[in-house]
């Protein structure tokens, strides 16, 4: 187990750094490590141990970034209020240059850097300026990160040196997320859900299984849900990688605060003509969005539902018929 070299070099926080940096940070140094690509975590305490810390001396962020020895792992650590990433320059591969397992050792905290995951900023995707893959401290990999994309879009107005506003499209497991960073340093991202190329606002909602409500899409401020065509875009909503177990997906218009109509594309069934967890799914994202009272009629192509979110206790009540359609026997 070789000890890798290890060398700390203290700087003072540039000045567009404590910008993107919370004003804990304000006052202490910055400080560039990197940590040689180890085998095993035993070999970062041997990094440490033989680390020398050299004479103060300032380096500019950007030399930092330039850093492309080999055999080096060169990150930036950063966090969105105090969830933390390790931010890797990736942008000449699509291909991670640390793998999960890599992930996990400089993910702890005692034995490795310490972060809650490995953001990866590589090149753009069917058009996009740039796609960002993330590994979690566990090594798995999750689709999105909202506090991440945050970290991300500060990470690469740093590499690409942007001042000021600016907006670019990322390619994430989610889709396109379009990060837009602030003149104040902080960063907007717009979480809207894209399929089949169009933004929707959709609230989610689990009745023990997944719901996707959607009462508009970006542009059109209110769905006409008998014009839409269900066969088409119910898929496109069902099998989305931002629901890896699939949806039920409900499309509402709204007639008032208490009658609501629906149209469901159900998980595993397509378009139904009544779907009962669907319907209470839709009354909970109503009166989320405030769009609602508690009480509400949910009229469904086979008719109408009535559902109670109650306050009192938090449960929500479905009132709906039931009835026998014929008796019959079958050999099997
Ligand atoms: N039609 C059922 C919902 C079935 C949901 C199923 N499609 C799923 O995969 O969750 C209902 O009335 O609640």
């Amino acid at each position: 187990m070789a000890a890798a070299a290890t060398s700390i070099s203290l700087s003072r926080s540039a000045t567009s750094r404590r910008a993107s940096i919370s004003s804990r940070f304000h006052q202490v140094p910055f400080v560039s490590r990197h940590f040689p690509l180890l085998q095993n975590p035993r070999s970062l305490i041997s990094a440490a141990a033989s680390m020398s810390v050299q004479a103060p001396h300032k380096i500019s962020q950007n030399s930092f970034l330039d850093r492309k020895e080999s055999g080096f792992l060169h990150f930036v650590k950063y966090h969105g209020l105090g969830n933390d990433f390790i931010l890797v320059d990736n942008r000449d591969s699509l291909e991670p240059r640390v793998t999960p397992e890599q992930a996990v050792k400089l993910c702890d905290r005692n034995f490795g850097v310490g972060a809650d995951g490995v953001i990866f900023a590589m090149p753009g995707i069917n058009g996009t300026d740039f796609s960002m893959r993330i590994f979690n401290s566990d090594g798995s990999e999750p689709e999105m990160c909202g506090n991440g994309v945050r970290c991300f879009a500060r990470f690469i107005a740093e590499l690409e040196n942007l001042r000021g506003i600016h907006r670019f499209t990322v390619h994430t497991g989610a889709g396109l997320i379009v990060p837009e960073i602030q003149d104040d340093g902080k960063v907007r991202v717009d979480m809207e859900l894209v399929v089949d190329g169009i933004p929707w606002n959709v609230t989610c909602v689990s009745m023990g299984n997944p719901h996707c409500i959607t009462f508009e899409t970006k542009e059109s401020k209110a769905l006409q849900v008998d014009d839409l065509n269900l066969a088409e875009i119910g898929p496109k909503f069902e099998h989305h990688v931002m629901f890896p177990a699939r949806t039920n997906t409900e499309f509402v218009q709204i007639f008032s605060r208490s009658h609501l109509k629906m149209r469901v594309w159900e998980r595993g069934a397509g378009a139904t003509l009544a779907c009962g967890t669907g319907a209470c799914a839709v009354v909970v994202a109503a009166v989320l969005e405030g769009r609602s009272e508690r009480k509400c009629t949910v009229e469904l192509p086979g008719g109408p539902l009535e559902i109670e979110w109650r306050e009192a206790d938090n449960h929500v009540y479905m009132t709906g018929p039931a009835e026998v359609v014929f008796y019959g026997s079958v050999p099997l």
